[in-house]
């Protein structure tokens, strides 16, 4: 589910709308003092940042109340808010999930809370710890401007998630049981929030990938992910074979290769778009191809226009996180990271300034005349 939309962010006035009684309005301001609660391990249609971050906003009188009933009256708000189309999809998506984790017995249940010292490499680790932006580089690459690749998963790590998703899609083929696909753009492939992996994802995001965000892509909200979209892409025979060129519904992706053997399956990237220039022409230095190696990520803004080409031998399967804001404000000016934005402001300023040069010469001759 998302919960996108200029409508729907505001959720500071939305006790005053409909059912909520008067006396439990939100509050107009957050109680900044105030230590929420953690929602990670409740089955909810939001992320659990959401109600992390709504909680400060409870009248006065709930903060103190079980967390259920807290989780209940923020879910009651938040659901408001979607178009009913949406609310009935948010609805129809948990039980969807309820039923596979009430009926699937994960293998390697160490995958299913975050374990840093056998997840990440020992690199990648000291970087996160020291968190600076100098610590950061130090273990990537910035072979194009946006585009970041390190070293993050051990070998172990990457074999153990590929057996789970193995395992999962034995379940899915013995039960015959229909799972939904990772987006429209592919065939095959898993979601693993909805087999149980949402809550390692989200630890993963906030630990790990929002300290990098937070200083690489500020400008698209780095700082402030709230949510993730974390799934698994397969190529191959008898599997999907390429990927067209598109943009993700993410402010940042995190996409790395888990295996196996393969040959093919470039990425190709060209330049960071906003909504109105998203089919505009590729400039030369946008243009930027790169080939997946197991382990290694590659972080860039969602924005960032790419495809994958056709893995033309064995088998390549990648995990992909779609790190999002929904509590997004709303942006008008994407000067700062859209491509093709940043040429028209640029070129405006300079047909300014050569209009502006162009009359005090007119001036300046008029007065010598
Ligand atoms: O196949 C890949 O590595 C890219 C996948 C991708 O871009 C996506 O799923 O959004
Ligand atoms: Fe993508």
């Amino acid at each position: 589910m998302s919960l996108h939309g200029s409508d729907r962010r505001d959720t500071s006035s939305a006790g005053g709308n409909g059912m909520v009684a008067a006396s439990l309005r939100l509050r107009l301001n957050p109680n900044k003092e105030h230590k929420p609660d953690g929602y990670e391990d409740l089955q909810l249609d939001f992320s659990p940042n959401i109600f992390s971050s709504l909680e400060r906003y409870l009248p006065p009188s709930m903060l103190n109340v079980p967390r259920d009933d807290k989780a209940k009256f923020m879910r009651e708000i938040l659901l408001k808010y979607l178009p009913l189309g949406e609310r009935s999809r948010s609805q129809k998506h948990r039980e969807y999930r309820q039923k596979i984790i009430e009926n699937y017995q994960p293998l390697h249940r160490e995958l299913y809370s975050v374990d840093p010292a056998t997840f990440f490499v020992p690199s990648f680790l000291r970087a996160i710890n020291d968190n600076t932006e100098q610590s950061f580089r130090s273990i990537m690459s910035e072979p194009s401007p946006g585009i970041f690749i390190f070293d993050i998963f051990q070998t172990n790590f990457c074999e153990l998630l590929l057996s789970e998703i193995e395992n999962f899609e034995k379940w899915v083929t013995e039960t015959k049981f229909r799972i939904m696909r990772p987006n429209t753009m592919n065939k095959y492939g898993a979601v693993l929030d909805d087999f149980g992996l949402e809550t390692m994802l989200d630890k993963l995001m906030e630990g790990f990938i929002r300290p990098l965000s937070r200083v690489l892509f500020a400008e698209v909200g780095g700082a402030t992910l709230d949510s993730h979209h974390g799934f698994v892409v397969e190529y191959g025979k008898d599997r999907d074979v390429d990927l067209g060129f598109h943009v993700d519904d993410s402010e940042v992706t995190l996409n790395v290769c888990l295996g196996k053997q393969f040959s093919g399956g470039e990425l190709f990237f060209r330049g960071i778009r906003c909504e109105k220039h998203v089919n505009t022409g590729t400039h030369s230095e946008e243009i930027f191809d790169y080939s997946h190696v197991p382990g290694r990520a590659v972080l860039h803004r969602g924005r960032h226009r790419h495809g994958a080409r056709a893995t033309t031998s064995g088998n390549r399967v990648n995990l992909l996180l779609w790190c999002r804001r929904e509590m997004k404000r709303y942006q008008k000016d994407f000067s700062s990271w859209c491509g093709e934005c940043s040429r028209e402001k640029k070129e405006r300023q300079r047909s300014t300034i050569a209009a502006t040069k162009l009359e005090l010469f007119r001036r300046e001759g008029e007065s010598t005349a």
